[in-house]
């Protein structure tokens, strides 16, 4: 494993997926600027549930980490989580004339509910190592997105707010710090733990898409 660093390892795990996410229709939406605004605003009042979900699996991944660096790490990321959500969806939220009440009314979906599910038992019951591997690609996706998405860049002030958050030189850092505490465990990990972070890798690169999907098809439960 020395001649590739367990980032870029953990990554292949992801890529077809990945390369499904490039090509999705939301995307190309976001960046045309072609994308309903119902189906904006049901992506960021899912994304608002996610986020307060996202926030305490962070919390977990700080609270279990053995060094102090990436205790603060993780715990101010979780911070910023509930601080994006009240900032930046809260903002974007009442721009589309929608107060915090319609995320409460809401309510998560079912793809927004397996994926926070996903998260917080693995980040609850999985080991450190795990853990940072089933939240790397929230970060991780989301930074190659947002840089994609600013290279392509929207017609719609709306949808470029977003489009800069995460394409912003700010997020980048913040990825690129958990990207070298993820290299950092490479040599940590055993083969059956090494393959359970490949698992969750695997696992929310999926439930990435299929969040974006949900969007698009505005998804409801089915009963
Ligand atoms: C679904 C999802 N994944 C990742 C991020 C990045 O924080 C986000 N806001 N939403």
């Amino acid at each position: 494993m020395s001649s590739s660093s367990f980032s870029a390892e953990l990554w292949q795990s992801g890529a077809p997926v990945y390369v499904q996410i490039l090509r999705h229709p939301f995307l190309a939406g976001l960046a045309d600027g072609t994308l309903s605004r119902a189906a904006f605003s049901y992506f960021l009042i899912q994304d608002s549930h996610y986020l307060r979900a996202y926030s305490r699996a962070l919390a977990l991944v700080a609270a279990r980490s053995p060094a102090e660096d990436t205790v603060r790490m993780f715990a101010q990321h979780a911070s910023e989580a509930i601080e994006v959500e009240r900032e930046l969806h809260g903002g974007l939220l009442a721009q589309l004339g929608l107060g915090a009440d319609a995320v409460d009314d809401a309510g998560p979906g079912p793809t927004t509910t397996a994926y926070m599910s996903y998260l917080t038992a693995v980040c609850a019951t999985g080991s450190y190592a795990e853990a940072v591997a089933t939240v790397l690609p929230c970060y991780w996706i989301y930074r190659d997105v947002g840089r994609e998405l600013l290279r392509r860049s929207s017609p719609d002030p709306l949808y470029r707010t977003w489009i800069e958050t995460y394409g912003s030189a700010e997020f980048d850092a913040v990825v690129e710090a958990v990207l070298t505490v993820t290299d950092a465990l490479g040599d940590q990990v055993g083969p059956a733990e090494r393959q359970r972070c490949h698992q969750h890798f695997a696992a929310t690169t999926r439930y990435e898409w299929m969040f974006w999907d949900a969007a698009h098809r505005q998804l409801s439960w089915p009963v």
